[in-house]
C-alpha cells in the first residue's frame, strides 16, 4: 500500500476539557482572561484610533437584568471572518506576529484563553462589531466543542460583549462581590479604565500604580513600605530596588523583619496583570530575606499564565537580580554600618548561605557578623586578629561542652556550629595570608587541665571506684583534673566518636536490644578505638574534695546527681540509661539528705 500522508485526529471534547478544566489551577481566572482580552481588543483599536476609550465593563450575575454576567469592551471587535477564524479556532490568536512571536503589547498569546471560561459556564456568547461593519456577529460556543454563529444589527461603534450564565457550583464566582475581590487581586494595576457594577454603583478598579511609580516626593522607605503593608501584609525592614531594562523589568525587594530560611518569594506581574503571588524562581534560592513584587514584559510566562516559564532567559535574570541584591548589601556595609548590623542581626542565615560562596560577600560577613567565642563577642577579622589560629567547634552541642571551662580557662574557642559557619571559617582562612584554622574535637580540653601528681590523685580513686561503678551503662570513663572555674564541680566531654558510639547504644536501648543477640550484633559495630565520654571531676572544687571523703552510698547518690548536671548543661543528646538517671537522681539525694542518710 502507498504510503499517504494524513493529518492527526482531534478529539474536540477531549481538547476542551483538558484546555479548560485541567489547564489552570482554580476558575477564578476565568475573569482574568475575559479582562486581558478586553484590554488587548482595546489597545488593538487604539493602535488604529488612539483617541478611541479603554473602557472595559464588568456586569456581575447578581447586578444585571438577564442574571448573566457580561464583559464589555470598546475595542477592536472582530468580523465575521474574525470570529470564524480567531474565536473558533482553538489555539489561533490574532496577538502574534506573522512569525507566530506574540507581540509585547498585548497580554494574550496562546490563543486558548477565553476557554477558561467553561469553568464557570457551559456556554459562552459573544456580540462582536468592527467600526465601520454593515453588521455584528452574535456567536454562542459550548463546551462539546460546537458553536453557532449569527449577523445581528449593528449598533455602529466597535467593541465586544462576552456574556456567561453561571453554572450551579462557580455561580458565586460571577457575582459582585467575588469581582471586586478578583478583579482587584489580578487586574487593580492595569492602564485601563475598569468599572465593575454593583448595587450601590458603579466601581472603579484599575489604574493603580505599583509603589515605584508613585511620585509624591515621600521617601522611598516609607512610601514603598505603606505599599508592602498592605499588600504583603508586613512592614518592610528595607527597600531594594530592582530593575532589568532587557526584559524590562522593574520593582522592590522588601527585606522581610524575621529571619527567614525559606526560598524567596515574588509577586510577578506581566504587563500589568498579576501572574502569581507565589513565584519561586525569579530570585536566587539565597535571597531567604527579601519578598520581591515586580511588573516584567519579557518573560515568558506559562500557557495557563499562572507561572513564569522557567528557560535560559529567567536564569539570566536570576543572575542580574542576584547581583543587585549583592551590590545592595555590600553597598551597604560598606557606607551604613549600623544599618547592616541590624540586617545581619536578622538575616545571618542568608547572609551566611551567600558568604559561603561568595568572597566579597564573605569579607562582608566576616567583617561586620558577631561571632560567639569563649573570650566573649567577635567578628572573624576581630577574632583572626588575636589568634593567629582560629580554634572553632562545628556544632552547638561542642560548644556548649567546652564553653565554660574555655572560657574560665582563657582558651579562645569560636563557635563554629550554625548552618555554614565551619565553611566560613575555612574559606576565611584561606583568604586570609597567615591566618590558620584548627577545629577542635571538644575532648580536647581534657588536655588544656591539670593532671593531678600520684599523691593527690589518691585522694580521688576511691570516688572514681564508686564513679565506674555508677556511671558502667553510660559507658562514660571518669577521671579527675584540676581546672577553672572552680565552682564547677564536673564535665561531660563526648567526642565524635564516642558520639557515635552512644548514638549506636541508645538505639539499642530502645529497642530492647541491647542482651540479645541483635545486642551483640550492634556491639561489633562499636568503634574500637571511639575513647567513651569523659566525665572530668574537678579536684579544685571544694565540694568534689569533700565528696572525695564521704561515705559510699552520698559518693554515688552525689555522683549520678554531678552526672545529671554535667549532661543537662552540656546538652547532650539523652540515651534512655541517661533519662532513666536524671529522674531518679536528685529526688534519691534530696530523699538521702531528709532521712539523715539512714
Ligand atoms: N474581547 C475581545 N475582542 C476582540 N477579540 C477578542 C476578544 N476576546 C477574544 N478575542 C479574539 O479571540 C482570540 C482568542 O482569544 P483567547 O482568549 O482564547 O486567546 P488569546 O487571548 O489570543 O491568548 P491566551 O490564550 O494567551 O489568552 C484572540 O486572539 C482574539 O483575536
Amino acid at each position: 500500500m502507498a504510503e499517504a500522508d494524513e493529518v492527526f485526529h482531534v478529539d474536540l471534547r477531549g481538547v476542551v476539557d483538558l484546555l479548560s478544566h485541567h489547564l489552570y489551577s482554580s476558575p477564578r481566572v476565568y475573569l482574568r482572561e475575559l479582562v486581558q482580552n478586553a484590554v488587548d481588543a482595546s489597545t488593538a483599536r487604539r493602535e488604529h484610533d488612539p483617541s478611541a476609550p479603554a473602557t472595559v465593563r464588568v456586569v456581575p450575575a447578581d447586578v444585571s437584568a438577564d442574571g448573566r454576567l457580561h464583559v464589555v469592551d470598546a475595542g477592536i471587535g472582530l468580523d465575521e471572518h474574525g470570529v470564524r477564524t480567531a474565536l473558533s479556532t482553538i489555539g489561533a490568536s490574532t496577538k502574534r506576529d506573522a512569525l507566530g512571536m506574540a507581540r509585547d503589547s498585548y497580554l494574550g498569546r496562546f490563543g486558548i484563553g477565553l476557554l477558561s471560561c467553561f469553568l464557570v459556564t457551559d456556554e459562552i456568547a459573544v456580540e462582536t462589531e468592527t467600526a465601520g461593519a454593515a453588521h455584528a456577529v452574535r456567536w454562542r460556543g459550548r463546551d462539546d466543542g460546537g458553536y453557532t454563529l449569527e449577523r445581528t444589527t449593528a449598533r455602529g461603534t466597535p467593541g465586544t460583549t462576552v456574556s456567561l450564565a453561571p453554572r450551579g457550583s462557580a455561580a458565586e464566582l460571577l457575582r459582585a462581590a467575588s469581582v471586586l475581590r478578583l478583579v482587584a487581586t489580578y487586574a487593580r494595576h492595569l492602564d485601563v479604565d475598569l468599572v465593575v457594577e454593583t448595587a450601590d454603583g458603579p466601581v472603579r478598579c484599575a489604574r493603580a500604580r505599583f509603589p515605584w511609580e508613585e511620585a509624591d516626593g515621600a521617601p522611598l522607605l516609607g512610601r514603598a513600605a505603606a505599599w508592602c503593608q498592605d499588600v504583603l501584609g508586613f512592614a518592610p525592614l528595607d527597600v531594594v530596588p530592582l530593575a532589568d531594562p532587557a526584559t524590562g523589568l522593574r520593582g522592590y525587594a522588601y527585606v522581610v523583619p524575621t529571619a527567614s530560611a525559606a526560598r524567596p518569594t515574588a509577586r510577578v506581574y506581566a504587563q500589568r496583570m498579576l501572574v502569581t503571588e507565589n513565584d519561586h524562581d525569579l530570585l536566587p534560592p539565597w535571597a531567604t530575606f527579601v519578598r520581591a513584587v515586580v511588573d516584567v514584559s519579557g518573560l515568558g510566562l506559562t500557557a495557563s499564565r499562572e507561572a513564569l516559564r522557567t528557560d535560559a532567559t529567567l536564569d539570566a535574570v536570576r543572575d542580574r537580580l542576584g547581583a543587585q541584591l549583592r551590590t545592595w548589601l555590600l553597598r551597604m556595609a560598606a557606607t551604613d554600618r549600623p544599618r547592616a548590623q541590624a540586617f545581619f542581626a536578622v538575616h545571618h542565615l542568608g547572609a551566611k548561605a551567600m558568604a559561603a560562596q561568595d568572597d566579597a560577600m564573605l569579607d562582608v560577613v566576616a567583617d561586620v557578623l558577631p561571632w560567639e567565642t569563649t573570650t566573649g563577642t567577635a567578628t572573624l577579622t576581630e577574632f583572626a586578629a588575636q589568634q593567629r589560629i582560629i580554634t572553632y567547634v562545628d556544632t552547638l552541642e561542642h560548644f556548649r561542652q567546652v564553653a565554660t571551662v574555655a572560657a574560665a580557662q582563657g582558651i579562645p574557642v569560636l563557635n563554629a556550629g550554625y548552618a555554614y559557619d565551619a565553611a566560613i571559617v575555612e574559606r576565611f582562612v584561606a583568604r586570609t595570608p597567615g591566618a590558620e584554622s584548627r577545629r577542635m574535637p571538644p575532648e580536647e580540653l581534657t588536655t588544656h587541665v591539670d593532671r593531678l601528681d600520684a599523691d593527690a590523685e589518691a585522694v580521688f580513686l576511691p570516688l572514681l571506684d564508686v564513679a565506674r561503678a555508677v556511671l558502667a551503662r553510660a559507658e562514660a570513663e571518669p577521671i579527675v583534673r584540676r581546672f577553672r572555674p572552680e565552682s564547677l564541680q564536673a564535665m561531660l566531654l563526648v567526642g565524635d566518636a564516642a558520639e557515635r558510639d552512644r548514638d549506636r547504644r541508645s538505639v539499642a536501648d530502645l529497642a530492647g536490644l541491647a542482651d540479645g543477640p541483635w545486642g551483640a550484633a550492634l556491639a561489633s559495630l562499636a568503634d574500637p578505638t571511639a575513647a567513651g565520654p569523659a566525665f572530668v571531676l574537678n579536684a579544685a572544687n571544694p565540694s568534689v574534695r569533700r565528696l572525695a571523703g564521704a561515705d559510699p552510698t552520698l559518693q554515688r547518690l552525689a555522683l549520678e546527681a554531678l552526672y545529671a548536671h554535667a549532661l543537662l548543661a552540656g546538652g547532650h543528646p539523652r540515651t534512655p540509661f541517661d533519662s532513666a538517671l536524671l529522674a531518679r537522681a536528685l529526688p534519691a539525694l534530696i530523699d538521702h539528705v531528709i532521712t539523715g542518710g539512714g
